[in-house]
Parts: C-alpha cells; structure tokens; sequence
C-alpha cells in the first residue's frame, strides 16, 4: 500500500509541477500575444501638437510613388556613399540582428530543457542548464540587446546629422532663412521642420531597417521550427488568425488615429492661450484683463474635455470587442494549437514522433513550442505595426523633402505663395513666381546709390510704387519720410536684396558696405561684446584692431560705457534682449553700426528711443567716421543732419529733394514730385 501510496503522491507532486508551469507559461504567452497583436491594431498615436500634423493629415500622405520618389531623393544625403559610416553601421545592424535571432532560437530550446529538468526533477540537469549555461550566455544575450539599440541610435544619430548639415547649408547660406519666412509661404514653421522632424524621419529611417529585416527573418525561422514542432499548418493558422483578427477590427474600429490628431490640435490651441499670456503678461495685468483671458482659456480647455469625453466613451466600446476578438480568442487559438499534441497522443507520435506519455518531455516541448509561438506573433506583430508606422513614416518623409525642395527653390530664386486680393482681403491661388526672369538690374559701385526706375512691389505682388529714382552719394544724408506702410522699408528690402527687383536699375555698394539698423535691434546670443561686433567674432574684431578697449570708446559714443561694468564685463553672457532697456538697445545697435563703419548706414526709425541730445552726437560721429545716412523717421530735430528728403505720400507718389537748411517740419509736408500711381504687377 505504502508503495502504491507513495507512487501517487509523486504522481500528485509531478502533476502539480506540470500545472503549476502550465499556468505561468500560458499566462506568460497570453500576455504577450495580446500586447503583441493589440499593439498592432491601435491607429498610431501622433506625438506632438503641430501645425505640420494637421497640414500632413490634410494632405493624405501615404506609401505612395511620391513616398518613393521623395525616399529617393532624401536617401543620398542619408547615405552619401558606399563607404561611410552609415553603410559601416547597417552592416554591424545585420549581424546584430542576425545574432539576435539566433539567440532567441536557442532560448526558446533552452528554455525548453529547464522546463523539462524542473519537471523530471533532475537537479543536475538544472544546475547545468540554468546556472552554467544560462550564466554563460546572459552575457552574449546581454551585448547583442544593447549592441542593437546601441547601433539602431547611431544610425539615427548619423542620419540626423547628414540632414541637419545638408539643410543648414542651404537654409543659412545667404538669406534662404528670410525668403522662407517672408517671401514663400509653403512652409508655415521652418524651425520644427529642422529640429523636431529631421530628427523623427531620422529615428524612424533607422528603425525601418531593423523592424522589417528582423520581423521578416523571425516570421520565416520561428514558423520553420513551429511547423516541425507541432505540424506545418500550426504557425500559417496561427499567422492567418492575426491577420483576420486584424482586418476585422481596423474595417470597424472608430478613427482613433484622426481622433488623437484633433485632440493633439485642441492640446495645442489649449497651450498657445496660456503662452500668450506669459508673452504678453505685462499688457494684459495693464489693462486687467484677466478675466477676459480666463474666459479665452476656459473656453478652449472645455473643447478638449468634450472631445477626451467622446474618445473615451467610443475606446470602451471599442475595447470589448478588441479584447474579445485579439486577447482573448488568439490565447484560445494558441491554446489549441500547443496542446494538440498533448491531448491527441496518436497525433504526436504519428506527426510528431514524441512519446506522448512521458510528461517531461510533454512540458519540454510545450515550453519549447509555445516560446516559438510568441516570437512568432511578436514577429507578425511587429510586421504589421512597422507597415503602419510606414505612413507616420511617410509624414514625415513628406514634410522633411518638401523643406528641401523649398530651400532649393528658395535658393534659385523661386517663391511661391497665396497671393491675397488687396481689395477683399481673399487669399487666390498659390502663385510661383521665378525671380530669375525679373527685369531689375543690379550694378555694384562704390560711393552711390542709386535708384532708376525701379518699381517698388510687395512679395504679394502690390505695387506701392511704380517707379522711383533718386541718386545719393557718399556725404550725402537722406531723410526718408511718409505714413506707415507706404514702402519705406520696402525700400530697403529692395535695396538689400531681399525682395525681388522687378525692373529698373539700382547701383549700389556691395553688401558689405552698406548697414541696417533696424527700429528694435537684434540683439545675439553671447557676451556684450558680440552684440557690438556682431555678426564678427572676436577674432574678426581683433583682426580689425578692436580690442576691448577700442570698444569701448565705440561704447563712449553712444553713452553706454557704464554698461560694461554694470553688466559684469565685456565677457558676461545675460538674455540681452530682456537685461537692456529699449533705449539702450538702440545704442548697442549704433555702437555696432561705428565699428562696421559701412559706406551707408540705412536708420530704420533706430533712435526712437534715444534722447534728442544723445542722438545729436551719434549722427555727428556718423558724419565724422564718413558713413552717409538713409534715415527713416519723423522726428524734425533730425532734419539739420540731412541733405535730401525722400517721401513718400502713401498714395503712389513721392518726391525727392534737397533739403533747404531753412527747412522746418514743414518739410515733411508733401510738395511737388513726380507723381506715379499703385496697383499690381503683371509678371
Ligand atoms: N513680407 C511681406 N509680404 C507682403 N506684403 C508685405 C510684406 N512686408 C510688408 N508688406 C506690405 O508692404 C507695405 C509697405 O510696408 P513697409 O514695411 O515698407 O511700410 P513702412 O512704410 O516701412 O511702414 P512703417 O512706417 O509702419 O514701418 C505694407 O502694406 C505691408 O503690408
């Protein structure tokens, strides 16, 4: 009886091992086929709120021809030549990957032998595997994961800074970083095409590799050795179900995917109410406006609550289904598919040859099995999330390609932009216009500017003046006058090359020899010396023998020398935009304009904020160091240090004078001059 007592006890105690390993297995499997398989189901989730989503969900973008054609094009600046380090880094990517599947093939049959030492308690076995072997391996296991990330970051890394280089480049050289923004209106916002979505279709290109080689591989291996260990038709049911369960749910699911967009948009207008208040937080506690502000915010966060509330009523629905049909009913069918063998003894030792008793080798091979299952669904999983990841992919492929087709466009002289009806206001067509057929002419001279003829018409083609000419040479101040937006600036646009010149002649100096001082001042990123001497570096200033003491009599003249002090020497780095008053800035601007010391300095209403005296003396050091003057402004104190007068009455006329020393502000009133007329240019 004791025996026979003993015997089923043992019995009890194996069967026990055998659920107890049965249940963590299966559990383990479930688990990873649902996150798996559910994974590959969900819509993609866009990352960040941008005006650039919602332009590429307008624009259908997909893996199209114009994918493969943009690919094509992209793919050089990524991979510049067939010996570089990107061809070096995908090489090591292929046998990284290569080893990884390697590995898992031996875990899944390793995994197997411990399964079966537990079972049959054999403590040696054990020992043997999952101490010595196992401890041995870790380390190999261990290197190829971090090796794969390690490489797959790299690439993403070379990538970026191809790109990066490729389009700082075109986007810096000349004015490409004006024209963009102001004369061609393809691309709303430049800056997050050059960080956010260089750096996103690079760590995408380098995981596409990866996520469709390794997958592919894996399918091909993992279903090999399932179909020998539980029959061939086991991993092409197994496959097949994915791919229905699949289809089934992305034909019903509700458009998640456009839904997370619209909410990223809501996230986006919700964060731009609150910005504008910390943008203009002084104005608005002027003007108490608190309560008006609350208003704007509360109303755009409510649309994001309504929105969030749908999306999720719609995800509970939806769950129940996804649930039912991907986690649970593929755990069912996996169910099945492992333990056929087991429950179907005459199965396995016909199909498989096993001997069907012997639990041991039953748990062995279902450990074994099911761990090949897994990898197999984790590798269909994979495929079919990276072929959707593909139109993500194909966003931003789109939207990196058509930053450098505007650049090249931009380069060569080719804008293109919604033209708007000055009448109603009615935004027309996009219209490309080719710069390079223009009439203008350029004539490089020293000591003169002149203009004869030349047209000035805005970007969006408004001619605000048919024809101007005038004719000033060195020694020779301008003032230049008229009401807000009549083509006082525009004038300098023109006369700086960055608006087009569409007929006429303008003679000029080169551009090195003429300055604008704009009303407020860009002030750099650096120390207080590189706001005097920029766009030079010290050394350039060196070079040009301004040490700092040089500087600071430059800083003397415009009555700023406390400042170096104040601000803690030539060498302090401070938010100069933020530490200066607006009446300082303007100075630093003047400073910078004498150490350049250009043939013309053109003053775009620059001392607005400088006292009158102050001003006086910085337009008799100007005379002094020879630089001749264009000044905008209105302010008649400044009519004793011009010679001549441009203005313009806003109508479509101007007159050019000189300025006679009796003149007074009278002289601002409009006279007699030649008279032309607005209206739009025909190309
Ligand atoms: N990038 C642009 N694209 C299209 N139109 C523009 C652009 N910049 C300016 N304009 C238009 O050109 C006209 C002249 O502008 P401009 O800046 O020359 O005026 P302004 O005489 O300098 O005025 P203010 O005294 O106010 O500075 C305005 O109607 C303006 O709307």
């Amino acid at each position: 009886m004791a025996p026979a007592l003993s015997t089923l006890s043992s019995k009890k105690k194996t069967v026990g091992s055998i659920a107890l390993v049965l249940f963590f297995t299966l559990y383990r499997n479930k688990q990873a086929i649902a996150k798996f398989v559910q994974s590959t189901l969900q819509e993609p989730t866009p990352k960040s709120s941008t005006r650039s989503q919602k332009k590429a969900v307008r624009k259908k973008v997909g893996v199209n021809a114009t994918f493969f054609r943009q690919m094509a094009k992209l793919l050089p600046i990524c991979i510049p030549s067939a010996v570089s380090r990107e061809t070096t880094l995908l090489a090591a990517l292929a046998i990284v990957l290569i080893a990884r599947t390697w590995l898992d093939i031996w875990f899944s049959a390793f995994n197997g032998q411990v399964v079966k030492a537990i079972v049959s308690r054999n403590r040696e076995a054990f020992i043997s595997k999952a101490i010595f072997e196992f401890g041995l391996m870790m380390w190999p296991m261990s290197i190829v994961n971090n090796c794969l990330k390690l490489t797959i970051s790299a690439l993403a890394l070379c990538f970026r800074e191809r790109l990066t280089k490729h389009a700082h480049n075109q986007y810096l050289d000349a004015i490409t970083f004006y024209k963009i923004a102001n004369l061609d209106n393809r691309l709303q916002n430049a800056d997050q095409l050059l960080t956010q979505d260089i750096d996103k279709f690079s760590e995408n290109l380098s995981h596409l590799y990866s996520d469709i080689a390794k997958p592919l591989v894996d399918i091909g291996l993992f279903a090999y050795k399932l179909g020998e260990a539980i029959g061939g038709e086991a991993p092409v049911f197994m496959i097949a179900y994915f791919v229905m369960s699949g289809i089934i749910l992305r034909a019903f699911s509700p458009p998640f995917g456009k839904y997370t967009a619209i909410e990223q948009k809501l996230e986006g207008d919700f964060r731009f109410t609150h910005s504008r208040i910390i943008a203009h937080s002084e104005e608005i506690a002027f003007y108490g406006g608190g309560q008006r502000e609350k208003e704007v915010v509360e109303s755009s966060f409510r649309k994001i609550s309504r929105h969030i509330r749908k999306v999720y009523t719609l995800r509970f629905v939806n769950g129940i289904f996804d649930s039912v049909l991907v986690k649970y009913c593929a755990t069912m069918t996996a169910y099945y598919l492992l333990a056929r063998p087991v429950f179907d003894p005459r199965y396995a030792t016909e199909q498989m040859g096993m001997e069907a008793s012997d639990p041991a080798k039953l748990m062995e091979d279902y450990s074994r099995n099911s761990s090949y299952l897994v990898n197999l669904s984790q590798a269909v999983g994979r495929l079919i999330l990276t072929g959707r990841d593909l139109t993500r992919f194909a966003g931003y492929t789109s939207r990196v390609s058509e930053l450098f087709d505007v650049m090249q466009d931009v380069g060569a002289g080719k804008y293109s932009r919604t033209m708007v009806t000055a009448d109603t206001g009615e935004a027309n067509q996009k219209e490309t216009i080719d710069t390079t057929h223009l009439k203008g002419k350029v004539i490089i001279q020293d000591g003169v500017i002149n203009f004869s003829r030349v047209p000035i018409v805005t970007p969006n083609k408004d001619v605000l003046l048919k024809e101007l000419s005038f004719r000033v040479e060195t020694g020779m101040n301008c003032l230049i006058s008229g009401p807000n937006g009549c083509g006082k600036s525009s004038l300098f646009r023109i006369l700086g090359d960055l608006w087009p010149l569409w007929g006429g002649t303008v003679t000029k100096p080169a551009a090195s020899k003429l300055f604008y001082v704009p009303q407020k001042p860009y002030l750099a990123l650096g120390s207080f010396r590189d706001q005097v001497i920029y766009p030079d570096t010290r050394d350039d200033a060196l070079e040009k023998g301004f040490d700092d003491e040089r500087l600071m009599e430059l800083l003397n003249v415009v009555h700023l020398g406390y400042l170096v002090e104040r601000e803690g020497g030539w060498s302090a780095v401070q938010d100069w935009a933020e530490v200066l008053s607006g009446g300082e800035k303007q100075r630093v601007a003047m400073a910078r304009l004498f150490y350049h010391k250009p043939q013309f300095a053109i003053l775009d209403e620059c001392t607005s904020a400088v006292s009158i005296d102050v001003e006086a003396i910085m337009y008799q050091y100007a005379r002094e160091a020879g630089i001749t003057l264009f000044t905008v402004s209105h302010r008649t104190s400044l009519l004793r240090h011009h010679e001549y007068l441009l203005r313009f009455d806003g109508e479509g006329h101007y007159e050019f004078r000189e300025l006679d020393p009796e003149d007074t502000a009278a002289a601002f009133g409009f006279g007699h001059g030649k008279s032309q007329s607005a209206g739009k240019v025909e190309q």
